[in-house]
């Protein structure tokens, strides 16, 4: 099996040479293919409910956007890493299909009941919309994200497009963060692992600012997946705070030269997410939609992965055929694709504004075509699901997805 891996592996990375920026396109070997869809990623941002929760506790302004600062930076090991820690190497995620949701809660006995609702809002290009709850505490993340990558030297170089965007119920306060920047290493091994680069900006209604620089390798200490960050108040050079560490490992938290907090992830451990059993998903689920496939992969069977994958295909093809033919388009179930938004907009200019006065990268939306839109979560929609108004609507979709798979 190592040689076939290995024949295939060479094969594969030859091949991915000449793609063409669109992972999702690419057949990788069965070794290296992930039980997981991308839609389970949205899942990564809060898998430590109290520390999602912990700014809504901070009255002072200043102590609240560093808690926030705390808990971004809490979720970079999950997004980046977890697949090393549990599959051995970085995996090929299942290419969600369009309408496909991942959906579950966290309980926590402090943070409460945590709500996830993730939701591929579109397939040409790949994009996840998401909205993660806590009505306890009044804390909600929403955002969408998705990929363009290249390939250069052995390395996949990823820009994400998107952005993701916290809101404090209590403060009436929103921050603004922006998305790593990634490339794949270890292609050449068969060991991929993601390493994260240049910075990334989370920047507040409240005027605080905090710069994430990711150092990958650390000169000095060798490490890998280090970071420095720092904590400001929009229109002064004063470092209120700086965070330095490993975002894979441990970090530190110092007001000038005095340490006041740290979090490390061996004192941390995650939180489960909460999921349906298969058979009482919604169809559209992943894990229920995908639950042959997983199968197949579990087997490394490959003509049964193509196989099984292909029926999925083939139906959505065969809808998006005939939404063509009948001029409609697929019904998001959570989210609508908006111009920029009031709140975005505003959290833009001050960020730019901002960033700029400082020489650091102006935060942009990336050019929202390259997502098909500017994905927010629709309060409505989510209320008709709740409730029930759109039982039919959601069934015909059902029903139209099944159709087509059926044959
Ligand atoms: C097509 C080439 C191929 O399959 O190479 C196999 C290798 C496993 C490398 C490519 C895949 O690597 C995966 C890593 C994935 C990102 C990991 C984390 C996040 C954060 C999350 O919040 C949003 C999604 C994002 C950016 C993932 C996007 C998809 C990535 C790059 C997978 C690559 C297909």
């Amino acid at each position: 099996m190592a040689a076939m891996a290995g024949t295939t592996w060479t094969s594969f990375v030859k091949s991915i040479a000449s793609f063409n920026g669109d992972l999702a396109s690419m057949t990788a070997p069965p070794f290296i293919l992930s039980k997981a869809s991308l839609v389970e990623f949205s899942a990564y941002w809060t898998e430590h409910p109290k520390l999602f929760v912990a700014p809504a506790k901070e009255s002072d302004p200043e102590k609240r956007a560093l808690a926030v600062l705390k808990w971004f930076l809490s979720t970079l090991k999950q997004q980046y890493s977890s697949r090393n820690e549990k599959l051995g190497s970085e995996k090929k995620p299942l290419n969600p299909f369009l309408g496909e949701l991942f959906l579950g809660h966290w309980d926590d006995p402090e943070a409460g009941k945590t709500e996830l609702i993730s939701e591929q809002v579109s397939h040409h290009p790949p994009v996840t919309a998401y909205s993660i709850i806590n009505e306890k505490h009044g804390v909600k993340l929403q955002g969408y994200n998705g990929q363009k990558a290249s390939f250069a030297s052995m390395t996949i170089n990823v820009k994400q497009v998107g952005l993701a965007r916290l809101h404090i119920d209590a403060y009436d306060e929103d921050y603004l963060i922006t998305l790593p920047t990634l490339h794949i290493e270890g292609l050449v091994y068969g060991t991929p692992y993601v390493e994260l680069e240049k910075s990334t900006i989370i920047q507040s209604s409240s005027g605080y600012f905090a710069k994430i620089e990711y150092t990958g390798k650390g000169w000095v200490s060798g490490k890998k997946n280090c970071f420095n960050a720092t904590l400001q108040k929009v229109g002064s050079k004063d470092i209120l705070y700086t965070i330095s560490g490993q975002w894979t490992d441990s970090f530190t938290v110092k007001k000038g030269k005095t340490e006041v907090d740290s979090f490390s992830h061996k004192n941390n451990p995650t939180t489960p997410l909460t999921l349906k059993p298969i058979e009482e998903q919604d169809p559209l689920e992943s894990r229920r939609a995908w639950a042959k496939v997983a199968v197949a992969i579990d087997k490394g069977d490959y003509e049964e992965i193509g196989m099984e994958k292909s029926k999925i295909e083939n139906a959505q093809r065969e809808l998006r055929k005939k939404e063509k033919e009948e001029g409609k388009t697929w019904e998001r179930r959570y989210f609508s694709s908006v111009e920029k938004d009031s709140a975005t907009g505003k959290l833009l200019d001050l960020a730019a504004k901002y960033s700029v006065s400082l020489g650091v990268p102006a935060v942009t939306l990336d050019d929202p075509s390259k997502t098909n839109g500017i994905w927010l979560f629709d309060e409505k929609k989510y209320e008709g699901v709740k409730s029930g108004t759109r039982e039919e609507e959601l069934k015909a979709a059902v029903e139209k997805v099944e159709a087509a798979t059926a044959h």
